[in-house]
């Protein structure tokens, strides 16, 4: 048994929404390997923050149950945030149907979700530690699905542009080139958390220190050591750390060179066309690679994820890349 969903990006490919289907109703999810609630705009989400959003009703819901005086409440890097009250349903990606799935009705959403939406709420695809729910903590719908899949894996392969797809249970070897190349993963944050080796910026030498890295789908950028950042800029004459842009950018004329990290024996190569990664509308465009923020480890989202054919693999607790 498996699923394959379309994952579609949104403009500037700033997140990836998949339709799931809730109770016999439908909505398009934000999956996000950061984080493992999967969390819903609904009929208890106050009509002035609904706007134009899908909502989920569990009133029409056969198989909805509530699960009485439970709660979540989530708070993510960029600031944003969500909470609510949780009931379970009947949930199905890409046919993949997990009965009993704890889904979470939004009561209060940030601003940052209220405004944008294409986006109906998130499918947290992390580690079940990671759950906000109280008071008894809640599986994924990946963890819940694990028992019944043919590899206890789903597979993440996004596009710049254009539609992509996860897979659950399976790794459809037409969706990328040459072998995987697998690396352990230390869940214990809850995390895909995993040691990069080594980067190199362009066709220069591979070198610095190794470090903590996350795939996290549910990130729009790259986001890495200041250190690493200030090297990778420097290969760029205009390039300027920008407080108006919220980041670096550079003249859209510019050359942008590649960056690859070093994951054991794989080089994964991010090509700079994925690192120009949007106009800023004045002749200058928002660098892909920013800031990591400090917090201890390197946050590879979308930008990286692009360039790769990703597998997380639930059963042995490790990652795989492969080029695609
Ligand atoms: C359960 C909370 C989840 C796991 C939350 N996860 C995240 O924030 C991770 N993923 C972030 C999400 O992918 C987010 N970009 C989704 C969009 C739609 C809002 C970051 C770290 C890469 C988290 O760590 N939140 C921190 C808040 C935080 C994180 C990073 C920096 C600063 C502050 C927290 O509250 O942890 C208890």
């Amino acid at each position: 048994v498996g699923g394959d969903v379309t994952a579609t990006p949104e403009s500037d490919d700033n997140e990836y929404l998949c339709p799931v289907t809730i109770g016999g109703q439908t909505l398009n999810l934000d999956f996000d390997s950061g984080s493992s609630d999967l969390w819903v705009f609904s009929t208890s989400t106050p009509s002035s923050e609904q706007q134009s959003h899908t909502i989920y009703n569990p009133a029409k819901s056969s198989t909805f149950k509530e699960l009485n005086g439970f709660t979540w409440q989530i708070s993510y890097g960029d600031g944003s945030g969500a909470s609510g009250t949780v009931g379970t349903d009947t949930v199905t990606v890409g046919g993949l149907t997990v009965k009993n799935q704890a889904v979470e009705l939004a009561t209060a959403v940030s601003s940052e979700f209220v405004t944008d939406s294409a986006n109906n709420g998130l499918l947290g695809l992390a580690w079940s530690n990671l759950n906000t729910v109280e008071p008894t903590q809640q599986q994924t719908f990946f963890a819940n699905a694990g028992p019944q899949l043919q590899q206890n894996v789903f597979t993440a392969d996004l596009r710049h542009d254009q539609p992509g797809s996860y897979d659950f249970g399976f790794i459809d070897t037409s969706k990328f080139q040459g072998n995987l190349n697998y690396v352990p993963v230390d869940n214990s944050q809850g995390f895909w958390q995993f040691t990069v080796d080594g980067y190199a910026v362009g066709d220069g030498a591979t070198g610095g220190n190794s470090f903590s890295a996350i795939a996290d789908t549910g990130t729009t950028l790259l986001l890495l050591d200041d250190n690493i950042v200030s090297d990778y800029y420097s290969q760029i004459s205009s390039a300027q750390n920008s407080n108006s842009a919220g980041g670096f950018v550079f003249d859209c004329t510019e050359d942008v060179p590649d960056l690859t990290l070093q994951i054991g024996d794989y080089a994964a190569v991010v090509p700079g066309s994925l690192l120009n990664f949007s106009q800023n509308g004045d002749g200058t465009c928002f660098g892909g690679i920013q800031s990591d923020g400090g917090q201890g480890f390197a946050i590879l989202g979308d930008v990286f994820l692009k360039a790769q054919f990703t597998v997380f693999d639930q059963g042995n607790v490790q990652l795989g890349f492969a080029p695609k």
